[in-house]
């Protein structure tokens, strides 16, 4: 069994239901995770698919604390951060990163890249935070000249590597990138996708990877879970997952979206 960093057990959350008719009291709830179990290994990419509306960023909120989940249990290295308090979970905060499917909204266009990248470093204590800032540029390969622009200079694409140096320049034990590449075109999708892949590699990053998109999926992460209304109908080996769908639920997610392979010949540098 491989060495979990996360442990997610019987996993459920319910929010005020903001549908429900209300004429006095507090907002009835309504269940949108019901009892979800399983591990993130260390190292490891493991993909999070499901219809639209199944619960994937819900899920990816509450493994990064950002919602406090209702039951159950969530382990970052053994540690129970399930019901941890704002002050306690500021220990962990450097540890669970995001990346965002939109950088536009999440960066400070009135701050320059390195500054960008920067920031977070100073706020986590990290000691020469530009020194580090201008390598992180260089591994996401903007290069340094990138430092002095502004988020409304960039590209999608450039500026969904800046989130990611933000992210990873934190060295985080877990990076939760929720539908990271469905903005960009096909081409820039294939350059994130393969920066991911060697990023993984040479920092030993474990991730979870929220994706509609299977061919990604199946790209990037040896592992998969399949959601729907909130449960988990299927989980294991992305390949077999994949070529051998137990659940209807699966066979029906992979035929009604039809994506391209992705092969050598699709990825451009
Ligand atoms: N704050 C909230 N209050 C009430 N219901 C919510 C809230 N946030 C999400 N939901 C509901 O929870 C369910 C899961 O939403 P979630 O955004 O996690 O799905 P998703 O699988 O990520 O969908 P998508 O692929 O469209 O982003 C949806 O039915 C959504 O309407």
């Amino acid at each position: 069994m491989a060495d979990p960093l996360l442990q997610v057990r019987d996993l459920h959350l319910a929010l005020p239901d903001l549908n429900a008719p209300r004429l006095f009291g507090p907002a009835p709830q309504v269940g949108i995770l019901h009892g979800l179990t399983f591990d993130i290994p260390r190292g490891a990419t493991l993909g999070i698919v499901g219809e639209s509306g199944s619960g994937k960023s819900t899920l990816g909120r509450c493994l990064v604390r950002l919602l406090e989940p209702t039951g159950g249990t969530i382990l970052l290295n053994g540690d129970d951060i399930t019901h941890a308090s704002p002050r306690d979970l500021a220990a962990h905060r450097r540890d669970l990163q995001m990346i965002f499917q939109d950088p536009m909204s999440s960066l400070n266009p009135r701050h320059s890249v390195l500054r960008l990248i920067a920031d977070p470093m100073r706020l986590h204590g990290i000691q020469d935070a530009d020194a580090k800032a201008r390598d992180m540029l260089d591994r996401v390969h903007l290069g340094r000249r990138f430092a002095d622009r502004y988020p409304h200079q960039l590209s999608g694409g450039q500026r969904q590597r800046v989130g990611i140096a933000r992210a990873v320049g934190l060295s985080p034990r877990f990076i939760l990138a929720d539908e990271i590449v469905s903005g960009l075109d096909v081409s820039t999708q294939a350059q994130i996708i393969r920066l991911l892949e060697e990023l993984v590699a040479d920092m030993d990053l474990t991730l979870a990877f929220i994706s509609h998109d299977l061919s990604v999926i199946r790209r990037l992460c040896r592992e998969v879970i399949v959601l729907r209304a909130g449960q988990i109908v299927e989980a294991g080996a992305t390949s077999k997952i994949f070529s051998a769908p137990a659940h209807p639920y699966t066979a029906a997610l992979q035929s009604s979206i039809a994506l391209p392979e992705l092969d050598e010949g699709w990825l451009l540098s």
